[in-house]
């Protein structure tokens, strides 16, 4: 990343900065972080589908409720984070070539320093003369302070390239956190929970180590969101996460995997405690009664769960993993929900 290409990414920003929150305040958006991150490629125009649901929404008028503008970081800006995370990648290449093109130039002046060094080493056998000295001290001397003044040069740099580089892994960092997690639930996500049971079956096939896996589904929910709304039906959602959460211990790995059904990865668990855990999460939450407001002001009742368990075997690949456990769920749900079925015996 070099200082022109700094400044004129800054010079765009503000740019985009002055057009993006007037056109949010016309809109009546509250300047979020996530909205404007929308706003902001809007104006960038550089996201064509983006830009094109947006001009869409205003030629009808659409109201942009926070419902929206979420669906709008949902759909665009959190699906294009690995294009996102590939541009700082070349950021952090670039960088890197300039530290490298850096330390090659610092190398080559200290390389001229030890030329000059040793032919003034050899002349200085060989004369007496005090103007030949004379001479060759003052080549010493130049040499020298142009090493001092690259080496200064060179500091200068190395201080600026270190801000770039934190500022680069602080924001592949926040990246990296956002494309992992589900902005519901707080829970990992989908994505997140392909790369864990990929690395947690290689590790259990090293180890030969007992691992189940569990596939949590709320029952009758399309009934539930009809009966009392969408927005309290995402309450339920976090509310299901947070007590997956709670129930199953630090090591074991919670993702929401869609919808309205989430997975747990138990290492080194045998299915029989699989199983106990699976009933402790779903006694806990068909025991909850459910309210919103002060003092169970407006109840709703209670909402169960219903379980698929399955466990590891060592000729199964990701897939076979997941589809037992989700056969297993398919036959809680016709066998009367809120229950729980773990996979069938090998024959
Ligand atoms: N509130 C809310 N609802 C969601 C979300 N994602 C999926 N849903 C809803 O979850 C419901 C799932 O419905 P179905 O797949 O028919 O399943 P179900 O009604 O739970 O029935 P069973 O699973 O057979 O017990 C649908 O109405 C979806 O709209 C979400 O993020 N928020």
């Amino acid at each position: 990343m070099n200082l022109a290409k700094h400044l004129s990414d800054i010079e765009v920003s503000a740019k985009i900065l002055r057009h993006a929150v007037p056109k949010m305040s016309e809109l009546d958006i509250p300047v979020t972080p996530d909205n404007y991150s929308v706003w902001y490629e809007y104006f960038l125009g550089v996201n064509l589908d983006l830009n094109r649901t947006i001009d869409e929404y205003i030629s009808k008028g659409v109201t942009f409720t926070a419902e929206i503008n979420s669906e709008l970081v949902k759909n665009y800006i959190l699906e294009q984070s690995p294009e996102v995370i590939e541009n700082v990648h070349v950021e952090t290449q670039l960088v890197i070539n300039n530290l490298l093109e850096k330390v090659t130039q610092m190398s080559s002046g200290t390389a001229n320093l030890t030329e000059t060094l040793s032919e003034f080493h050899q002349e200085l056998k060989q004369t007496v003369d005090a103007d030949v000295l004379l001479k060759l001290v003052n080549t010493l001397a130049d040499e020298m302070g142009s090493v001092i003044s690259d080496n200064k040069q060179m500091e200068a740099s190395l201080n600026t390239m270190n801000e770039e580089v934190s500022s680069l892994k602080s924001e592949m960092e926040n990246l990296s956190i956002v494309a992992q997690t589900d902005q519901l639930t707080s829970l990992f996500n989908r994505r997140a929970f392909e790369k864990e049971i990929e690395s947690h079956m290689i590790h259990y096939k090293q180890d030969h180590s007992a691992s189940c896996l569990l596939v949590v589904d709320i029952d009758h929910f399309k009934l539930f969101n009809d009966t009392h709304g969408h927005l309290i039906g995402d309450k339920v959602l976090a509310y299901v996460a947070l007590a997956l959460k709670k129930t199953v211990k630090g090591t074991d790995f919670v993702a929401r995997y869609g919808g309205e059904e989430f997975v747990v990865l138990l290492p080194n668990t045998e299915l029989n405690d699989a199983l106990t855990v699976a009933e402790l999460v779903r006694q806990k939450i068909a025991n909850q009664k459910l309210s919103i407001g002060k003092e169970d002001k407006h109840s709703l009742g209670s909402i169960t769960v219903s379980v698929g368990v399955s466990t590891l075997h060592n000729s199964d690949d990701r897939e076979s993993y997941f589809i037992r456990a989700d056969e297993a769920l398919y036959r809680a749900k016709s066998s009367g929900r809120n229950c729980i079925c773990s996979e069938l015996a090998e024959s």
